[in-house]
């Protein structure tokens, strides 16, 4: 199975199956001397984790991670960083009975199809669980990018049909995380609690839409032709689970406004009285706000009788996300950090 390396000098592997005795990752390219901030580390493996409220799965697993590799009395020595993630809370029976079948939207079909031998439980390499060790990763290189003060937020910007306004320079990033649907409008996020909850007591799932800002990335960084920030970016967030749709910039609203609004009229200084290119012009950052959406859909795995492909009725048991966004919000954190700061380092061999 190929596949399971991101970055190109800055390089996260990830191993490990959801119901398997642990999960993990080794980080080749970090550079030596940078001292851990391990609590940070854990803060955004708290943000992920299952069972951190009513509104996500019940799976209770803690989520510690223990490094093996590549780290000498808390700092970075330079060598891979080796670490695992063990599964503790796995019920691996719940899956037995879908073990010959496959769910409707899932990976079963496909893995199934394309490898035979599969760990089906919970979905196995296909499971979000994998997203553990890439939030560890992305943990670590957004410790590496304070060094370029570059911050990145992310939140919950739309869930169903309930919408935040567009404008993210109105928002109060610091309520992000004071409620536990990731919203940084406490009212509607109230909503969308409610909502979410609707959907989970019915035993079925909703989706929505992640906004992502990175500011202060200098200009600069991306590369031509086929390593494009915004084309990393756009692979990074299309290769989570789930994901269905992203856009960055005025992405698919660019498609309604005529070109002599869309422009971006520069100021005196270099920088642009709007920001419709999202901080990237031919793939390369020109100084300004970088902001993106992901799309996710309700996820597959409903509580209700559902048929497949052989016309057998099945009904999925196990713990699951009503919805899989307020988990996901840690993700595309961690995933814009590992491209932001491997393009960095690209940047950085090429010009010093
Ligand atoms: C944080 C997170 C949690 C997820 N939890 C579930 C879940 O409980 N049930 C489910 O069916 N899918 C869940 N998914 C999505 C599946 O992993 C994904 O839909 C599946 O692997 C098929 O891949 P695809 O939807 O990207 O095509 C989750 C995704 C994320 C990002």
């Amino acid at each position: 199975m190929a596949g399971n390396i991101f970055g190109k000098l800055f390089r996260v592997t990830t191993f490990g199956e959801s119901h398997g005795h642990a999960l993990g990752g080794i980080i080749d390219g970090c550079p030596s001397g940078l001292k851990l901030n391990f609590e940070e580390i854990n803060n955004e493996l708290n943000r992920r984790k299952p069972g951190q409220s009513s509104i996500v799965t019940q799976r209770k697993e803690s989520d510690e991670v223990i490094f093996l590799s590549g780290i000498f009395d808390g700092f970075t020595t330079g060598t891979p960083i080796g670490f695992i993630i063990k599964n503790k809370d796995h019920n691996s029976k719940d899956y037995f009975n879908i073990k010959n079948i496959y769910r409707p939207s899932h990976s079963d079909f496909t893995y199934y199809k394309k490898y035979v031998i599969r760990d089906y439980r919970g979905g196995g390499r296909s499971s979000a669980r994998e997203t553990v060790s890439r939030v560890v990763a992305g943990a670590i290189a957004k410790q590496l990018l304070k060094i370029y003060n570059i911050l990145i937020k992310a939140y919950v910007s739309s869930i169903g049909g309930l919408n935040l306004s567009e404008n993210y320079n109105k928002l109060d990033f610091s309520k992000i995380e004071n409620t536990p649907v990731r919203c940084p409008d406490i009212q509607l996020a109230e909503k969308m609690i409610k909502y979410i909850n609707k959907f989970r007591k019915k035993g079925d799932t909703i989706g929505g839409i992640i906004t992502c800002i990175i500011k202060n990335v200098p200009i600069g960084i991306g590369e031509p032709v086929f390593d494009k920030l915004h084309a990393e970016l756009g692979k990074a967030m299309l290769s989570i689970n789930a994901v269905k749709g992203f856009e960055y910039g005025s992405g698919f609203y660019g498609t309604k406004i005529k070109g002599s609004n869309h422009i971006d009229k520069y100021k005196n200084n270099g920088s642009t009285k709007t920001n419709f290119s999202g901080g990237i012009q031919g793939g390369i950052s020109n100084g300004m706000d970088i902001y993106l959406k992901v799309a996710f859909k309700a996820v597959a795995t409903i509580k209700k009788k559902s048929i497949n492909f052989n016309k057998k009725k099945i009904f999925v048991k196990g713990r699951h996300d009503p919805c899989v966004l307020p988990r996901a919000v840690p993700i595309i954190e961690a995933m814009s950090a590992l491209v932001l700061y491997d393009y960095i380092h690209m940047y950085k061999i090429l010009l010093f």
